[in-house]
């Protein structure tokens, strides 16, 4: 595309116009490090570092163009607009051809749930044998293959970029996690949703949004930018939630509602959950099917019936969504359980807020035999709140309360503990720093009959120390404390 075309996206004021001359644009980034020649070079002001002061490097590297907000010093043609985060939005849509337009695009938004509830779409379409591309929490796909991510939800440019992909490689349906966080930054601004579905609404991410009212603010935006007009679009909204109840009212889209205890579109009824998966009566409308599915606990029914809501949107048969949910194997890290002969039952789960970690310990008791062992730390650098609530959470509905490390990022982990330790009575837990020996001393305390989760960490292979990744993956380390069981 000719550099010409694509400032056409954007309004903007340019001041170097005597330097300008066309050329056919190579990329479009606000990151030096995907600078090539031929690139157009976004300076975004950050929350670490104000990329105006890269713009050097960027035309170093071969940048021909650069969209700033600043005055910035350089010999290539600067356009100049308001606001380059929201131009770079524009530029993205404008420069991958508005891949979003040709695809069925489903959002899933809420604090818990969304990377369940978008694997789950992924594979009932997967199952009928159609393209489908997925962004999320654990990676993007584009059909089979697979490119890792540092976000939930990536960057705009990366957005359309990995859309654009999956466009060229027939993908027909894309689901897609869209957290707060990226609603509130505009890196979905542009996509265009079919459908958008709700999960739930509890505390998280405090750190960045200061107050639960932002934070649902944030949340709202995924409906509300769905549009005005009357165009078959759908909102799935979650029912049994008074938030989700609240945002239906900020869509002019249909509305499909699922829920377990009000009167729902899509409901679930007798429902059976063991610790070999759950079974209900699912209602989708006037039409009933049995489902059987590997998933644990109600609030995986509650997942189940967000992505039965989403593809049937999305116009799948209901008998080919029931028969995916029958085969889906559950989200690595999510109720994993390791394989064990001890007779103990060790989890992984990813439960890192004070709702999800209830949810999980809850399932827990209704199928433990005998103890609970329950080992959970808090993430540095992100919500402080919800660390008492957490610690609070785990020694009332477990036997043993395990406290440690998750992630202390650039805090003082000791910090983090104290933080978690002023929602409780320091005695009613056992706190020990090290992940690992805290996994080891519950799998050398545990009876056969018990139960040990490990909470927080899920899929992750890594923990976090300063601003250096090391590798610690939950899974593998209840492995090899199964293997040296002192028991
Ligand atoms: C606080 C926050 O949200 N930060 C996000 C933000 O980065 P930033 O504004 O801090 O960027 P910066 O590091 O200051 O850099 C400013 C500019 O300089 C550029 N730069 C920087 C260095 C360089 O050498 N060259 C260069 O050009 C950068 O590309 C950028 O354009 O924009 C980046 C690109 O979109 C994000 O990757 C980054 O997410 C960081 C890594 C992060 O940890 N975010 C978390 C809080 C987050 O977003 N989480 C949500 C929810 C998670 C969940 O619930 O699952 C998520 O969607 O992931
Ligand atoms: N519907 C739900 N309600 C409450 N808790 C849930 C629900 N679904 C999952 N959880 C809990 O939250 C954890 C994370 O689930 P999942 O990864 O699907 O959520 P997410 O919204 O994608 O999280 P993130 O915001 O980190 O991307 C699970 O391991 C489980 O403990
Ligand atoms: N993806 C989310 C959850 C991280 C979970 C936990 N392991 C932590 O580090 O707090 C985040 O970055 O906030
Ligand atoms: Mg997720």
């Amino acid at each position: 595309m000719l550099a010409s075309d694509l400032i056409q996206s954007i309004k903007y004021k340019q001041l170097s116009d005597e330097h300008f001359a066309d050329f056919e644009v190579t990329t479009v980034t606000q990151d030096t490090r995907e600078v090539v020649p031929g690139a157009i070079f976004i300076a975004i002001v950050g929350s670490n570092v104000d990329g105006h002061q890269f713009v050097p490097q960027a035309v170093a590297s071969g940048a021909k163009m650069i969209i700033a907000q600043e005055p910035v010093d350089t010999t290539v043609p600067v356009f100049y607009v308001k606001d380059t985060h929201r131009a770079m939005a524009f530029l993205a849509d404008k420069f991958y051809g508005s891949p979003s337009k040709s695809m069925k695009m489903i959002g899933v938004t809420g604090t818990n749930g969304k990377t369940t509830v978008t694997h789950l779409i992924e594979e009932v379409f997967d199952n009928m044998g159609e393209g489908t591309g997925l962004i999320g929490t654990l990676y993007r796909k584009v059909n089979d293959q697979i490119f890792p991510t540092t976000n939930t939800t990536p960057d705009v440019l990366t957005n359309q970029k990995t859309l654009a992909d999956m466009r060229d490689h027939n993908v027909k349906t894309v689901s897609m996690e869209v957290s707060s966080i990226a609603l509130v930054q505009g890196r979905v601004w542009g996509i265009n949703y079919d459908i958008c579905v709700f999960t739930n609404f509890t505390e998280d991410h405090l750190a960045y949004h200061k107050t639960m009212s932002q934070y649902k603010l944030a949340k709202s935006l995924l409906f509300a930018q769905m549009g005005n007009t009357f165009d078959g679009k759908t909102a799935v909204m979650n029912i049994d939630d008074p938030v989700g109840r609240e945002f239906i009212d900020y869509t002019t889209s249909n509305i499909l509602t699922y829920g377990i205890d009000h009167q729902a579109d899509i409901s679930a009824e007798n429902i059976n959950i063991s610790i070999h998966g759950t079974e209900f009566d699912l209602h989708v409308l006037n039409e009933v099917r049995h489902v059987k599915t590997n998933l644990i606990g109600k609030f995986n029914v509650y997942n189940s019936l967000a992505a039965v809501g989403a593809a049937y949107a999305a116009g799948a048969d209901l008998d080919e969504i029931v028969d995916s949910l029958s085969k889906a194997k559950g989200v690595k890290g999510r109720f994993q359980l390791v394989p064990s002969d001890t007779g103990v039952s060790v989890i992984v789960d990813y439960a890192h807020t004070p709702d999800g970690l209830l949810n999980v310990l809850e399932t827990l008791n209704d199928f433990a035999k005998q103890d609970t062992y329950c080992i959970v730390g808090c993430g540095g650098d992100r919500d402080a709140q919800k660390r008492p609530q957490m610690a609070k959470i785990a020694v009332e509905h477990s036997t043993h309360a395990i406290l440690t490390e998750d992630n202390p990022r650039t805090e003082d982990p000791h910090k983090i503990m104290d933080d978690m330790l002023a929602g409780i009575d320091p005695d009613q837990a056992t706190v020990i720093f090290n992940r690992r020996e805290a996994i080891q001393y519950a799998v050398n305390h545990a009876k056969p009959g018990d139960a040990i989760i490990i909470a927080g960490k899920g899929h992750e292979d890594y923990q976090i120390i300063g601003h250096t990744k090391h590798h610690f993956d939950d899974y593998e380390e209840a492995e090899k404390a199964l293997n040296n069981r002192e028991n």
